[in-house]
């Protein structure tokens, strides 16, 4: 197993925005992580990426204990993420957002970058072929001198993409990889996460558009009030009554998803 989940909870204050969620993700699948709007995703995947310390539980990757590490180890360790809003740099250029990522696996120091050391310059090389990969993969290097936080956002969701097969993942969490996108460009998104489990990274996504999720997910986790109430694959979710009841609690038929 890729990844185990064990009793993970996080608190902010008395509000248990996650509460003992215990999963597991396979490797080479696509997991789904679903729930209506507050329903604890976004923390969930802060807590498996590091950008918060869980209050209690455990988070295992590739059988070891990463449980409150921060984002830096977990990267290395092989664990990338995107955003729901893309966090690229402002000014730069879409080739500079992807090179930055390939410091994660750089063995250079800073005294090699200050001497140009033969070190230094076979990591710059690397980084350059590395980042051009990615930005071909993702179907973006046409816009490598653009920069990208001037570029439209279906652009920017690429490059953001790009960026964190950069750094090598194993497991790649893809927050809202369809959000704000065109039917035509969440199937072009959907293309893209099947070519990237081919490559042999482990996908694991947040994502409201359910055509997507369905179409996508070898399994789904549902989350509710930060807490886990299904997990299965689409068709058992579909069919799950207490999925149902979650989105129609919303007061918004069938969704807090969109089709
Ligand atoms: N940093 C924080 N401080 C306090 N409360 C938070 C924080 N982050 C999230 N929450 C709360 O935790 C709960 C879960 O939020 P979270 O963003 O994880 O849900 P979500 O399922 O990702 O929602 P959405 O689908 O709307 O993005 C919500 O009630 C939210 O207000």
């Amino acid at each position: 197993m890729l990844l185990e989940v064990r009793g993970l909870s996080k608190a902010f204050g008395g509000l248990h925005a996650v509460q003992d969620v215990d999963f597991d993700v396979p490797e080479g699948c696509v997991t789904a992580i679903i729930g209506p709007n507050g329903a604890g995703k976004s923390t969930l995947f802060n807590l498996l990426a590091g950008f918060y310390r869980p209050t209690a539980g455990t988070v295992t990757f590739d059988g070891k204990d990463i449980t409150g590490m921060q984002p830096h180890q977990t990267v290395r360790d092989g664990i990338a993420r995107t955003f729901q809003t893309t966090h690229l740099f402002d000014g730069a250029s879409v080739l500079d957002n992807v090179r930055a990522a390939c410091v994660v696996r750089s063995r250079s120091n800073a005294l090699d970058a200050v001497l140009h050391t033969p070190r230094f310059r076979k990591d710059e090389r690397r980084s350059l072929d590395r980042s051009m990969h990615e930005l071909e993969f993702v179907g973006v290097a046409h816009l490598r001198d653009e920069i990208a936080s001037t570029l439209p956002q279906e652009a920017q969701k690429r490059i953001s993409i790009a960026q964190a097969l950069a750094t090598e993942p194993k497991l790649l969490l893809l927050d809202e990889p369809a959000a704000g996108t065109t039917d035509e460009e969440t199937e072009s998104f959907g293309t893209l996460i099947r070519e990237i489990v081919a490559r042999g990274v482990t996908v694991c996504l947040v994502e409201h558009k359910m055509s997507m999720v369905m179409n996508l997910a070898d399994q789904i986790v549902v989350l509710d009030h930060g807490q886990r109430i299904a997990v299965g694959t689409p068709d058992d979710i579909k069919s799950n009554p207490q999925v149902i009841e979650a989105y129609l609690g919303t007061g918004a038929g069938t969704t807090g998803a969109t089709t």
